[in-house]
């Protein structure tokens, strides 16, 4: 039975897809690389990270669709840089902004139960409205976080076909009954996506789908497999790996309305104004609105 808290409360796939209507589809990065630190005039130490996160939160907070803090550029200061990860995710709920948080969590059942309760428990300190998690334990191990984002409105982003070079070793594998892996998981996020509302964007379970694997698409032929899954694309590496919005939209086809391509370094390079980083953020996801459709 579902609980008045359920009822009212607004799913993952419906705040994202009104925020995509608002901003543009657009998910901008924070990622406070050294070379950017050092770029934007900071120290690389924890000063530094926490003046470039609260930059970007006063820069991207109310203007992003989505805005997806990268952990491991926190964590690389230890347990000063997750308070400021914590403050980064605080700051973007206080101007009621969408956070992704890119930590690509994946274990067996009993220990992503703790990571889900990390990072989408209602009172957890790096709490986000999404996570990124990696289905290689099998998708079925993520099923924890699945169940908690069903529970507390969240969504979750399953890696699929990433970015880079490397892994198509293992995505591109193929299994006993000929499919790859990728087309694997995104036929589990279908499956899970199943009885959403015919009339929603996008869905609660999305999939990660980097921006530059067009070729990969076609060849694998996963066009239709992405479009039944329902579930929002996020499509990283726009800009600095070399991809473009019009790229996106020939690999993506009939499923580009639910893509969500993803740029941190070709929009943090305007910084460190804030109302620099802006402008880079509204120009380019301008851009994806009109390449995107
Ligand atoms: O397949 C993937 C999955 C995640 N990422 C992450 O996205 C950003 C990309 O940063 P850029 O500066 O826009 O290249 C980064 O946090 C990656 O860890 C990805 O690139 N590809």
């Amino acid at each position: 039975m579902q609980t008045s808290t359920q009822t009212s409360m607004q799913t993952f796939g419906s705040r994202l897809s009104a925020a995509m209507n608002q901003h543009g589809p657009l998910c901008v990065g924070i990622d406070p690389h050294a070379a950017l630190l050092r770029d934007w005039g900071l120290t690389d130490d924890v000063d530094g990270l926490r003046e470039f996160a609260l930059r970007c939160v006063e820069a991207f907070g109310g203007h992003a669709a989505i805005v997806k803090p990268q952990a491991a550029f926190f964590e690389r200061f230890g347990s000063p840089g997750v308070a400021v990860l914590e403050e980064t995710l605080a700051g973007l709920r206080a101007a009621g902004t969408l956070s992704l948080l890119d930590v690509k969590r994946g274990d067996i059942g009993s220990t992503m139960d703790a990571y889900a309760a990390a990072h989408l428990g209602p009172a957890a300190p790096t709490r986000a409205d999404a996570i990124t998690v990696s289905p290689f334990l099998g998708v079925d191990s993520l099923e924890p976080a699945f169940e908690l984002a069903r529970a507390t409105g969240s969504g979750i982003f399953v890696l699929a076909l990433t970015s880079n070079a490397e892994g198509a070793q293992v995505q591109h594998a193929r299994q006993r009954d000929g499919r790859t892996v990728a087309q694997t998981v995104i036929d589990a996020v279908a499956d899970l996506n199943d009885a959403t509302p015919a009339d929603r964007r996008v869905a609660d379970i999305g999939l990660v789908v980097g921006a530059t694997t067009g070729e990969d698409i076609a060849d694998l032929g996963l066009g239709d497999a992405l479009e039944h899954c329902r579930g929002p694309l996020l499509a990283p590496g726009l800009g600095a790996q070399g991809a473009t919005v019009e790229d996106i939209a020939r690999a993506f086809g009939a499923a580009s309305a639910q893509v969500l391509p993803s740029a941190s370094r070709a929009v943090l390079a305007a910084g460190p104004d804030a109302a620099c980083l802006r402008e880079a953020l509204r120009a380019t996801a301008t851009h994806a609105a009109a390449a995107l459709g």
